[in-house]
């Protein structure tokens, strides 16, 4: 579904991406693990298109998609949960959901509460500002907001920073629901390894702008509490 070739990629003269080369299958649920500063999120920005690859190739579901604009991108199907969760905090949480669903051209309502019935904590709060829910809720929000869009890959950034566990567990039961229920592919960027263990099918570690390992979700959950 998702071809990445040699992408360079930073802002302005900095150069953080170093050459990644990463290919997702339809389905796939792939972490993305490094610590901090490591380019992590600089890579989900240029598969969006926040940053244009200044050199290399993205392709996604066979078309070349490297020089397209953020709204084409996510027309064809690329969502971003970005990390700091960016909801309308203005917006009571219905409106929200209802701008994500603004680009699918479906039946927003009904969109809305296809999405809205694996959130069920979200259910008690339609009315409210979004900036009045907790980190957690917003997360779930903002979650929830990406979905409404539709999308066919998801790329989700670090959802579980500063957020409570229970609301953690709550993610990854959603996640495993949706998954089963659309066939999501989901390419998630993380330090928290539990939550990685709980979610993806193989883990990529990223250090300075290049994916230096790939390995299964068992393998990387060895090796990771080895060293912590
Ligand atoms: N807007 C920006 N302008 C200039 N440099 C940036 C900008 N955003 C990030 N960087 C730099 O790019 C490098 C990679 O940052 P990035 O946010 O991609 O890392 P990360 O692996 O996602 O880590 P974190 O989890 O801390 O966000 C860092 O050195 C960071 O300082």
């Amino acid at each position: 579904m998702l071809q990445i070739k040699d992408v360079q990629s930073g802002y302005g003269d900095i150069r953080v991406l170093r050459g990644i080369n990463l290919q997702l299958r339809q389905g796939e649920f792939v972490g993305l693990w490094g610590h901090n500063g490591m380019g992590k999120s600089t890579l989900m920005r240029t598969i969006l298109g926040y940053l244009q690859a200044k050199s290399g190739s993205i392709n996604f579901e066979g078309q070349d998609i490297t020089g397209l604009p953020i709204h084409r991108r996510a027309r064809l199907g690329i969502g971003l949960v970005p990390q700091g969760r960016a909801i309308f905090p203005h917006l009571s949480v219905m409106d929200n959901l209802r701008m994500g669903a603004v680009t699918t051209g479906g039946e927003r309502e009904q969109i809305v509460m296809s999405v809205l019935k694996h959130f069920p904590r979200l259910n008690n709060y339609l009315d409210r500002a979004g900036g009045l829910l907790s980190g957690g809720e917003q997360q779930l929000l903002a979650l929830a907001r990406c979905l409404c869009a539709r999308p066919k890959l998801m790329l989700l950034d670090e959802p579980t920073e500063g957020i409570q566990p229970s609301i953690i567990s709550e993610m990854v039961d959603t996640l495993h629901e949706i998954r089963k229920e659309t066939g999501l592919t989901l390419l998630l960027v993380e330090q928290n390894q539990a939550f990685i263990g709980s979610l993806a099918d193989r883990v990529m570690t990223m250090q300075k702008g290049v994916l230096t390992n790939e390995s299964s979700t068992s393998d990387f959950l060895k090796n990771t509490h080895a060293f912590s």
